[in-house]
């Protein structure tokens, strides 16, 4: 596929390699009969167990990501965006195929593991552990996380427990988070999507930042305009396939003209 990292006449330095990455979920409970012949049938084809269907969710994506750039997935529903972010961040183990990555990719997603029965306070801190940072640094970009958020525009929400927030409340705290520190690969899905306008120059913002000053960002998003703003390359999965590997205004114009023709 096409390599689209812009040429600047340094070095490009990789900072993440998929190769041929298939990541194949087992799923308890399908409703598949056990008859001797299917069982038959299995010992021969070498299928799943009864009551385990597969779903093959990525098939065989290759790519490199280079420092500096920001990276929009995109893709119908269940294409494959979330799980090959997952696969890349060594939370979803890959089938076949192998993921390299300098550094330990972070994956912020709207379900990060933040604690909804803890005060916003608390999975601030919690949060900034679970990223390596010191309590001391912690400290220091406090306010800074809270002021971002803007979850304290409305009252004063940090200290109360997280499951009192809005879900956007929640996903613009996941952010402001996980953007307080510099990551040498960052990946955001679908945070984005839920904060208002303010909140979305923000953090359009804060990911060119963190694009100069760390690694590579990538991007799950379904809002396309999103990931033309924000993202100078778009990857395009379909059915878990790589459908296209480009600038982000090409690849986002070839996903809209095959959404529109179905
Ligand atoms: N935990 C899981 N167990 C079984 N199948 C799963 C699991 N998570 C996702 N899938 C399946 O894998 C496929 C890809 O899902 P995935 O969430 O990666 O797609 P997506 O492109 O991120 O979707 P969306 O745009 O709807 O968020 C889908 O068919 C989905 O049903």
């Amino acid at each position: 596929m096409a390599d689209s990292a812009p040429h600047t006449g340094e070095t490009r330095v990789p900072t993440v390699i998929a190769d041929e990455v298939h990541v194949v979920y087992k799923v308890q409970g399908g409703a598949r009969k056990g008859g001797a012949t299917a069982a038959l049938s299995r010992i021969f084809t070498r299928g799943p167990a009864p009551g385990i269907r597969e779903v093959h969710a990525v098939k065989g994506v290759s790519f490199t990501a280079y420092k500096g750039e920001a990276i929009g997935l995109i893709g119908s529903n269940g294409s494959g965006k979330s799980t090959l972010l997952k696969a890349i961040a060594g939370l979803q183990p890959v089938a076949r195929g192998a993921v390299y990555s300098h550094g330990r990719p972070s994956l912020l997603g709207v379900n990060a593991a933040l604690m909804n029965d803890l005060t916003g306070e608390r999975n601030v801190v919690l949060g900034g552990l679970a990223m390596g940072m010191t309590r001391e640094q912690i400290k220091e970009h406090y306010q800074d996380i809270v002021d971002f958020s803007g979850i304290n525009e409305k009252g004063d929400f940090i200290s109360l427990p997280m499951r009192t927030y809005s879900s956007g409340m929640g996903a613009r705290l996941r952010f402001s988070i996980a953007a307080a520190k510099d990551h040498d690969v960052l990946m955001i899905d679908e945070a984005l999507a839920t904060g208002d306008a303010a909140f979305q120059r923000r953090s359009q913002d804060r990911i060119e930042e963190l694009r100069e000053r760390a690694g590579t960002v990538f991007l799950v998003s379904h809002g396309i305009n999103t990931v033309r703003e924000t993202c100078d390359r778009a990857i395009w999965l379909e059915a878990g396939v790589l459908r296209m590997d480009g600038p982000s205004d090409e690849v986002c114009a070839a996903y809209e003209a095959f959404t529109a023709s179905r």
